[in-house]
């Protein structure tokens, strides 16, 4: 399933080739509650035919290889906290959309999808837009221990080192407002527009939309058979972490986890463990302080807490976008 929209999902039937026209879909009763969300596969009865009118129905939702899931807010102990969402499934990559300048970098926003990617159990990919604004040296630098996949994006430069991580796979892209994710889509799939506005005009007119909408990225010489899907998500500004355990959290930080070996027992992590083990690893140079502070911000936000040490940060504010429609 690549798109719903008002109760009509748009499937691609399996290995149908690339200009196959596309089948729309309802619910069948059968599946009761279960949402279906995009990136699903999902068995199919009816009119398959995808001439213009037909209509199948989904009657069945094959197990998830991996969820993305986000909640509303962090605490789990609002309404918002508890209402969560899967943003896509049997995805298997996180592209982490960060622009180097204008907006600067966020490494608190980055931290909290490698977070969400950990929890998904998918790869991320950080993508470091306007790199003709800024160098990458700062955000590299903050990551160095995680030896985490990167590539730079300038408006000039081929997309080839993209298109091959891309290749072969399903790629959930996110970034927050103004980082140029919308012009990095087009230039990956430049048919978008149109077919995100096929995709609407089934639900009546309407053009633009906030829910998640897989792309089949085109063929390319030179570079594997399948170049993969992209999933844009234009509803989902961030990833509220409130259904991500503390032990999750914890792993969405591999450079830290390592230290936990020497923490007591039942040890929170938390800034005010004074027998914590992760403060001696930061204070022996063996991971950024800053990641240490953010894990700490991530930790005291679930908490509901919303400023452990009464300074903001503005690069870190909480960041959730309640209108954000995950379906
Ligand atoms: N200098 C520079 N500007 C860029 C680059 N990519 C995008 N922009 C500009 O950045 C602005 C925002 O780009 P968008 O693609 O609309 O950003 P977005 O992330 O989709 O933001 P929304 O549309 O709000 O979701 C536009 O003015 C683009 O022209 C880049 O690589 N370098
Ligand atoms: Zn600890």
């Amino acid at each position: 399933m690549i798109a719903v929209d008002r109760g009509r999902y748009t499937c691609v039937l399996a290995a149908a080739a690339p200009d196959a026209p596309t089948v729309t879909a309802m619910r069948a009763r059968e599946l009761g509650r279960k949402s279906v969300v995009v990136g699903d596969r999902v068995g199919l009865v009816g009119d398959t035919s995808g001439v213009p009118g037909a209509l199948a129905r989904i009657v069945r939702i094959e197990p998830r290889r991996s969820v993305l899931r986000r909640t509303a807010e962090d605490d789990a102990s609002t309404a918002e906290g508890r209402l969560e969402r899967v943003v896509v499934a049997n995805a298997d990559q996180l592209v982490i959309v960060s622009a180097l300048a204008d907006p600067p970098p966020r490494t608190g926003f980055i931290d909290r999808c490698l977070v969400a990617a950990y929890d998904a159990d998918i790869e991320p990919l950080l993508c470091l837009t306007k790199a003709d604004l800024a160098g990458p040296e700062t955000v590299l630098d903050y990551y160095t221990e995680l030896e985490l996949p990167y590539v730079l994006i300038r408006p000039d430069s081929s997309l080839d080192a993209l298109r091959s991580l891309l290749a072969g796979r399903v790629s959930v892209l996110v970034g927050h407002s103004g980082v140029g994710k919308s012009t990095l889509v087009n230039r990956l799939v430049p048919e978008a527009e149109r077919a995100v506005g096929t995709v609407s005009a089934i639900g009546r007119g309407r053009h633009t939309s906030t829910s998640a909408v897989a792309l089949r990225l085109p063929a390319v010489a030179g570079l594997p058979d399948d170049p993969g899907w992209i999933v844009d998500t234009p509803g989902v500004r961030s990833f509220g972490l409130a259904h991500v355990s503390a032990e999750s959290l914890l792993h969405g930080f591999s450079d830290l986890v390592e230290a936990t070996v020497d923490c007591p027992a039942n040890c929170s992590h938390s800034a005010d463990e004074t027998e914590c083990a992760l403060a001696a690893w930061v204070a022996d140079g063996r991971a950024d302080p800053r990641r240490l502070a953010s894990y700490h911000r991530l930790l005291a936000s679930r908490a509901g807490e919303t400023d452990p040490r009464g300074a903001t940060n503005p690069r870190d504010e909480p960041e959730h976008d309640p209108r954000g429609r995950a379906e």
